[in-house]
């Protein structure tokens, strides 16, 4: 049977209270699988972000429940087994490419030697190898988002959520932060789900999923 990394179950998500009270997600269900590549479109507000920070363990559902049955997730292994990649990559410009992508294994007390391993696998994965000494104001924005992705896979997460993650790189620079998602993404066998904008981000994943009100309609299957 295909594991699943995370599923929801009729959850809901709804901020403020009262007259002001926004239902980012409603009553929504849904499953990603192991290995799935999926991308998550719909209008600006339709609680696509809402819906990844769900699967992250990052919010709470105000209603439903979100299980991660193919993952032990516990607040300790919650940022190992789960990946998040932000529209902005968030470097610290006083460390260099390789530091920052090894950051959160140093803050984990990975072992010094494992931690200059995985920061040279996860830096080749995604195609930055040589720029692993320069700072983050000497590369541009797409490097600096690949290196935000390295700063993710360093950690071999199974399950890799990014919201909307060429939102602020031209074409090419986004195609290239996406080949490089797969690739990666594919080589540690995590499964991927991406909030999109753009067609032409969605048509590279397997699976479409639309969100509209904070309802997800049903998914489609590309043929
Ligand atoms: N922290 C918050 N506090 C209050 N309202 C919020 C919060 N986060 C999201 N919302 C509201 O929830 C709704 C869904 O927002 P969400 O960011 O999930 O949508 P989205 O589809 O990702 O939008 P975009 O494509 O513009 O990023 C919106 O109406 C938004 O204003």
């Amino acid at each position: 049977m295909t594991e699943i990394m995370v599923a929801c179950d009729d959850v809901s998500r709804t901020y403020g209270t009262g007259l002001s009270a926004v239902v980012a997600v409603h009553g929504t269900s849904c499953t990603v699988s192991a290995g799935a590549r999926i991308a998550v479109a719909g209008p600006s507000g339709s609680g696509k972000s809402t819906l990844l920070h769900l699967m992250a363990a990052l919010e709470r559902p105000t209603r439903g429940k979100v299980t991660w049955p193919g993952l032990p997730v516990t607040a300790d292994t919650r940022a190992h087994l789960i990946g998040v990649v932000f529209q902005s990559p968030s470097l610290v410009p006083t460390l260099d490419v390789a530091e920052n992508t090894g950051l959160p294994l140093v803050i984990a007390g990975v072992d010094r030697s494992e931690v200059a391993r995985r920061v040279a696998e996860a830096l080749e994965l995604v195609d930055v190898a040589e720029l692993a000494a320069k700072l983050p104001e000497e590369i541009s924005g797409g490097q600096a988002q690949r290196v935000a992705v390295a700063r993710v896979l360093a950690r071999r997460p199974r399950l890799v959520l990014a919201d909307e993650p060429t939102g602020q790189l031209d074409h090419a620079a986004g195609r290239r932060l996406l080949d490089a998602l797969l690739a990666a993404t594919a080589h540690l066998e995590a499964a991927l789900v991406v909030t999109t904008h753009d067609n032409a981000v969605a048509d590279r994943l397997d699976t479409h999923w639309t969100m509209r009100e904070g309802r997800l309609l049903t998914a489609v299957v590309p043929s």
